[in-house]
């Protein structure tokens, strides 16, 4: 690239950004997308029905006036569009730096949580069943508090895991508002015993966050093969760059890459495991353009029949984190105390579990009362992440 060609896309992107800062800030309509891309007609359409939602007084959607979950996505998605009408920069990743950022600060804890998992693995063979179930529901743990750390909450500002999270997992216990974890363990237990020679079961995760919440995934998926709780992993990621923190292909390259080739025995043991994972194929990585949609995913099976058929191939779905957990539940205002199964609004592909920090006003199958005690104990409960779920849904 000529410097001067990069300096004019440069110019062209900024220009494009913050022509939309301009609509964001002066509440102008929600205009339909122009770039031709895999993506463009579904959201073109879904603006339509946006349109249609709306009485004939109302006039158009706009930003202040629709739904936040669409106009939330449609910034991420405006976003890049203003990077892809920029070349040759239309490759660009504005978030990389944080996100890359993120899984620097986190190294301490990276570190410690490799060494713990090879240690974990040089003696599985010998736990017995109650022992495996503590180590299980120790990553469970740890993977959840690692949603945490996303960065689109704090604006793309500082929100790495600075110390060792294993150390405080007792302490964090009293925060798990809907714990499900004993259902993860028998339903995989149980696939794992009817499990015949050749067979084969997946679990499904469906990723949020790069940097260190991806190490807790990635942790978690590795100790699922080397337990034999599952054979085979299935990660779901972002096509774009998402929500600020979400986990792209090259962010998921990147971290092993990184962690492959650092100085740090045990990290760099997990780095090579898992590009070998990923070379053997127990360990594959999809992306699909639903997942950067602003539909929630009960119209999953109208809108992307192929992957929901895909989904009902596992035997387990983790969804991790907040928008996830929007998307699941239709980002309703739902009583507290509606059914998990409800909210899901028909979309049950396989059995699957949200597993997800409370970021936003939204939360269903607490028991009753419970939203009102935490209300009056921490006004914030709903949105600081200090809360966190293990949502279950299928047959026990
Ligand atoms: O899905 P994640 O990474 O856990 O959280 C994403 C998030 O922080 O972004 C939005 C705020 O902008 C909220 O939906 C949600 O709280
Ligand atoms: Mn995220």
């Amino acid at each position: 690239m000529l410097l001067q060609e990069g300096v004019e896309a440069e110019k062209k992107a900024i220009s494009l950004l913050s022509k939309l800062r301009n609509e964001l800030q002066t509440d102008k309509p929600i205009v339909p997308l122009v770039e031709d891309c895999a993506d463009t007609d579904l959201w073109n359409q879904h603006l339509e029905y946006q349109r249609g939602l709306l009485n004939e007084s109302d006039g158009q959607p706009s930003w202040f006036r629709s739904p936040w979950l669409f106009v939330e996505c449609y910034m991420y998605r405006r976003l890049h569009e203003a990077i892809i009408q920029s070349p040759p920069i239309n490759g660009f990743d504005v978030f990389k730096e944080s996100k890359d950022q993120n899984f620097f600060e986190s190294q301490e804890s990276v570190m410690a949580l490799c060494t713990h998992l090879q240690e974990l693995i040089r003696t599985i063979e010998d736990l017995d069943e109650n022992q495996l179930k503590n180590e299980f529901f120790k990553l469970l743990q740890i993977s959840l508090w690692g949603n945490k750390c996303d960065l689109s909450l704090s604006g793309g500002g500082s929100s790495s895991q600075k110390t060792n999270i294993m150390n405080s997992l007792e302490d964090l216990k009293q925060f798990i508002l809907v714990n499900d974890m004993e259902h993860l363990w028998s339903l995989l237990s149980k696939c794992k015993k009817a499990r015949e020679n050749m067979s084969v079961d997946r679990v499904y995760i469906v990723l949020d966050n790069s940097g260190f919440e991806l190490v807790t995934d990635l942790v978690l998926a590795d100790f699922l093969l080397s337990s034999k709780l599952a054979t085979e992993i299935h990660f779901h990621g972002k096509m774009i760059p998402w929500f600020v923190s979400d986990t792209t292909i090259h962010d998921l390259n990147w971290v092993i890459k990184q962690m492959k080739f650092c100085n740090h025995k045990w990290m760099s043991k997990c780095g090579a495991n898992w590009e070998n994972y990923i070379k053997v194929g127990r360990w594959v990585y999809h992306d699909h353009i639903f997942w950067t949609l602003p539909h929630e995913y009960s119209a999953m099976p109208l809108v992307a029949p192929d992957l929901y058929a895909e989904l009902q191939k596992a035997c387990l779905i983790l969804f991790k984190g907040d928008l996830n957990y929007r998307k699941l539940t239709g980002d309703r205002k739902w009583d507290f105390t509606v059914p998990f199964h409800q909210a899901l609004c028909g979309f049950h592909p396989a059995p699957l579990c949200s597993i997800r920090t409370l970021k936003a006003e939204i939360q269903v199958g607490l028991q009753p009362g419970q939203g009102e005690q935490l209300t009056a104990l921490d006004p914030h409960w709903l949105t600081s992440g200090k809360y966190g779920v293990f949502q279950f849904d299928g047959p026990l």
